[in-house]
């Protein structure tokens, strides 16, 4: 329990000062000043690792006013986290099973940008068939060991948007994801667990212009967030996720599947008190939400080919089975009629018995074959679906490659991979000593640059041993699976002269459903993956025709600058065009930011919170005279505004009023 003092002036107001009392609330864990990293890790975060490793969803966010520690909560947090994750999947004994994943985001002034791979830039939102919004072209890396990962992580941090602002001399001004999946194959499918920790921006009022539009992103999604907890702890019906790009991503962490734990910061000092009131109420709005944890299981995506391989092969052993039916049912009855006298005669009772038993054995046997031949053709398309998804990899590293190449002026030539890596890395290093750097660059692009591409060819290596272990395996599954279909031909080819009564032929009957089953299903799979493969493959060409774009801009704008230096008059036509171009990149560039102003989002918040907000604000004492009511807080909700700052000490207060 926590207990928030009033303040001491009220106190001594000896008129009021029973009817005040000090505010109390209560939540899971209070953690004091003296508390450890580990104290907190171990309380809040250890056991939804564990939950991680057996499929299941949990994430942590930080939350609270600029500098009361979230960035130092959450830092702690992540490294703790993903120690945890190696140090119990190297204990598993089975290591070699799991896949660990992780991405890196930021979201800053409503545009999302991948901290593991900053030069891709804005990255766009996109809602997938009613599933969790999927951030199109972000970098995926595939996390090695704990080592690899706190080099990982050093990067996406050194990536982050920081400055300083009054409360925090290292304030972090956008909302950081970061986000493990931790994959392992299970009977089924493929079970994916996944751990999302969240270090959110704190809200700060600066007078400085060029803070203005950061403040309104920063309290709007913050407003939104609140929103959407108010509305989740009222048990609403509906809660609108979309008025932001961070509750579109956290909707399953705060509403969905996922263990959710939240971290409130606050500060003790008597001067923070109504940032503390306000981030206390909405912990303890947090903390009354109950979310259905499920494990996550994905039916494994196959390759496409393999979908119509598959199918037809059960296609065709489905009319093999049926014709054998017919052609038992086709002898004529007299012929049948004598077969099944002769049988009773020349069959004793005991020999009888034997031939049911031999039955029965076959028929197990023969379900067993066939069960046998699903699984190794599962995890042969799941071998191929790997083997496609490595491609993909190898396919983004090379564009990475090829884009610093490309902005070094090189030519990418991917030759023998040690002898390219040399080269590369000699010609960043000016070894080759005709690289001819774009004078915008200097040594920061430089070292920027070699250091990605020293990551992208790393990754590119481990790429390719991946794929050469995924190769031998898919050899080895493909010629038991060759085994174990001769196997189960020569079994069918038993069955005919062995049917000779009706249940035997229903056995061959549900063999049959059950072949036409597994294909109906598989073909379902198959458009599935189809769409999904496509997806990716836009989103890669995207990706390369953003590259391009961005250079081809870089060329437009230095060349005419260069024209102007030198006095070369530019013919009319050429001015034309570079009026069009301006007009067609300022269109563009107003349609990709303005994405949130889309009809979709102007969709009002549904009024109990919007209710909780304005008693929230109003309460502060420090109104923002048009927020009374819930039009005026609707619209001020789609278009924020920052009030102008008349206290100094109060400027604080009135912006986290906002979550
Ligand atoms: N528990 C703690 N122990 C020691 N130092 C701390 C603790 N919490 C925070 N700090 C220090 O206080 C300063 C501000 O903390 P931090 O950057 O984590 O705040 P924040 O809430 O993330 O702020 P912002 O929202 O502006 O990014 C940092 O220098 C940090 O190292």
């Amino acid at each position: 329990m926590l207990a928030l003092e009033e303040e001491s002036d009220s106190r001594r107001d000896v008129l009021r000062q029973h009817r005040l009392s000090d505010k109390h609330y209560v939540y899971d864990r209070v953690f004091g000043e003296n508390s450890t990293q580990e104290e907190v890790y171990d309380a809040v975060c250890a056991s939804l690792v564990g939950g991680t490793l057996k499929g299941f969803a949990g994430a942590v966010f930080a939350y609270g006013a600029t500098g009361a520690g979230k960035t130092h909560t959450m830092t702690g947090l992540m490294s703790r986290a993903l120690n945890h994750l190696f140090m119990s999947i190297a204990e598993s004994g089975n290591s070699q099973s799991y896949e660990v994943k992780m991405s890196y985001i930021e979201i800053y002034n409503e545009n999302i940008r991948d901290l593991l791979n900053p030069s891709a830039g804005t990255l766009e939102l996109r809602d997938e068939g009613g599933g969790a919004p999927v951030v199109a072209g972000l970098s995926e890396t595939r996390a090695t060991s704990a080592a690899h990962v706190s080099e990982l992580l050093a990067r996406g941090d050194r990536a982050r948007t920081a400055e300083s602002t009054h409360a925090n001399q290292h304030s972090s001004r956008g909302h950081a994801l970061l986000s493990v999946t931790v994959s392992s194959q299970v009977e089924g499918g493929m079970q994916r667990g996944r751990l999302f920790l969240i270090d959110l921006a704190g809200s700060e009022k600066a007078g400085l212009r060029a803070r203005r539009l950061e403040g309104a992103h920063i309290n709007r999604s913050l407003l939104a967030l609140g929103n959407c907890i108010m509305a989740l702890s009222g048990g609403a019906r509906y809660v609108n996720y979309r008025d932001s790009k961070l509750t579109r991503l956290l909707r399953e962490v705060l509403g969905g599947r996922c263990r959710t734990a939240m971290v409130a910061h606050v500060a003790p000092g008597a001067a923070h008190r109504e940032t503390t009131r306000s981030t206390l109420h909405y912990a303890q709005r947090a903390s009354s939400i109950t979310n259905r944890v499920e494990r996550e299981l994905v039916a494994t995506p196959m390759h496409l080919s393999q979908y119509r391989t598959v199918i037809k092969d059960l296609r065709e052993e489905i009319s093999r089975l049926r014709s054998k039916m017919k052609d038992d049912r086709a002898r004529p009855k007299e012929e049948s009629n004598i077969i099944q006298q002769n049988n009773e005669i020349e069959l004793t009772n005991e020999e009888s018995d034997e031939n049911a038993a031999h039955l029965k054995s076959l028929r197990e046997a023969i379900v067993s074959t066939f069960k046998q031949q699903m699984r190794l053709r599962r995890r042969l398309m799941e071998l191929d679906s790997h083997l496609l998804g490595l491609a993909l990899d190898a396919e983004r590293q090379h564009a990475a490659i090829s884009h610093w190449e490309a902005r070094f002026n090189r030519l990418y030539k991917p030759i023998s991979l040690t002898g390219s890596r040399m080269s590369t890395q000699q010609s960043y290093r000016g070894g080759t000593g005709a690289s001819s750097v774009s004078s915008s660059g200097g040594s920061n692009e430089r070292a920027e640059a070699e250091v990605a591409v020293e990551q992208a060819w790393s990754e590119l290596a481990a790429v390719e041993r991946e794929q050469e272990v995924a190769r031998t395996e898919r050899d080895r599954v493909e010629r038991q699976l060759e085994q174990v279909r001769l196997r189960g031909a020569q079994l069918e080819q038993e069955l005919p002269a062995r049917i000779s009564s009706g249940p035997e032929r229903e056995v061959l009957a549900l063999v049959c459903r059950v072949h036409e089953l597994e294909a109906d299903k598989l073909a379902l799979q198959g458009e599935r993956a189809a769409r999904a493969h496509e997806l990716r493959r836009r989103d890669l060409a995207l990706q390369r025709r953003d590259a391009q774009r961005r250079l081809s801009d870089e060329i437009i704008t230095r060349q005419r600058r260069a024209l102007e230096e030198m006095g070369i008059a530019i013919p009319p036509e050429l001015g034309q065009l570079y009026e069009l171009y301006q007009q067609e990149i300022h269109a563009s560039t107003y349609t990709e930011s303005n994405d949130v102003y889309s009809s979709s989002y102007r969709l009002p918040p549904i009024s109990s919170s919007m209710s909780e907000l304005a008693w929230s604000e109003s309460s502060s004492g420090s109104g923002r005279g048009s927020s009374s009511g819930s039009g005026g807080a609707a619209l001020e909700y789609r278009l924020p505004r920052l009030a102008p700052t008349p206290r100094r000490g109060l400027a604080t207060v009135k912006q986290v009023q906002q979550p």
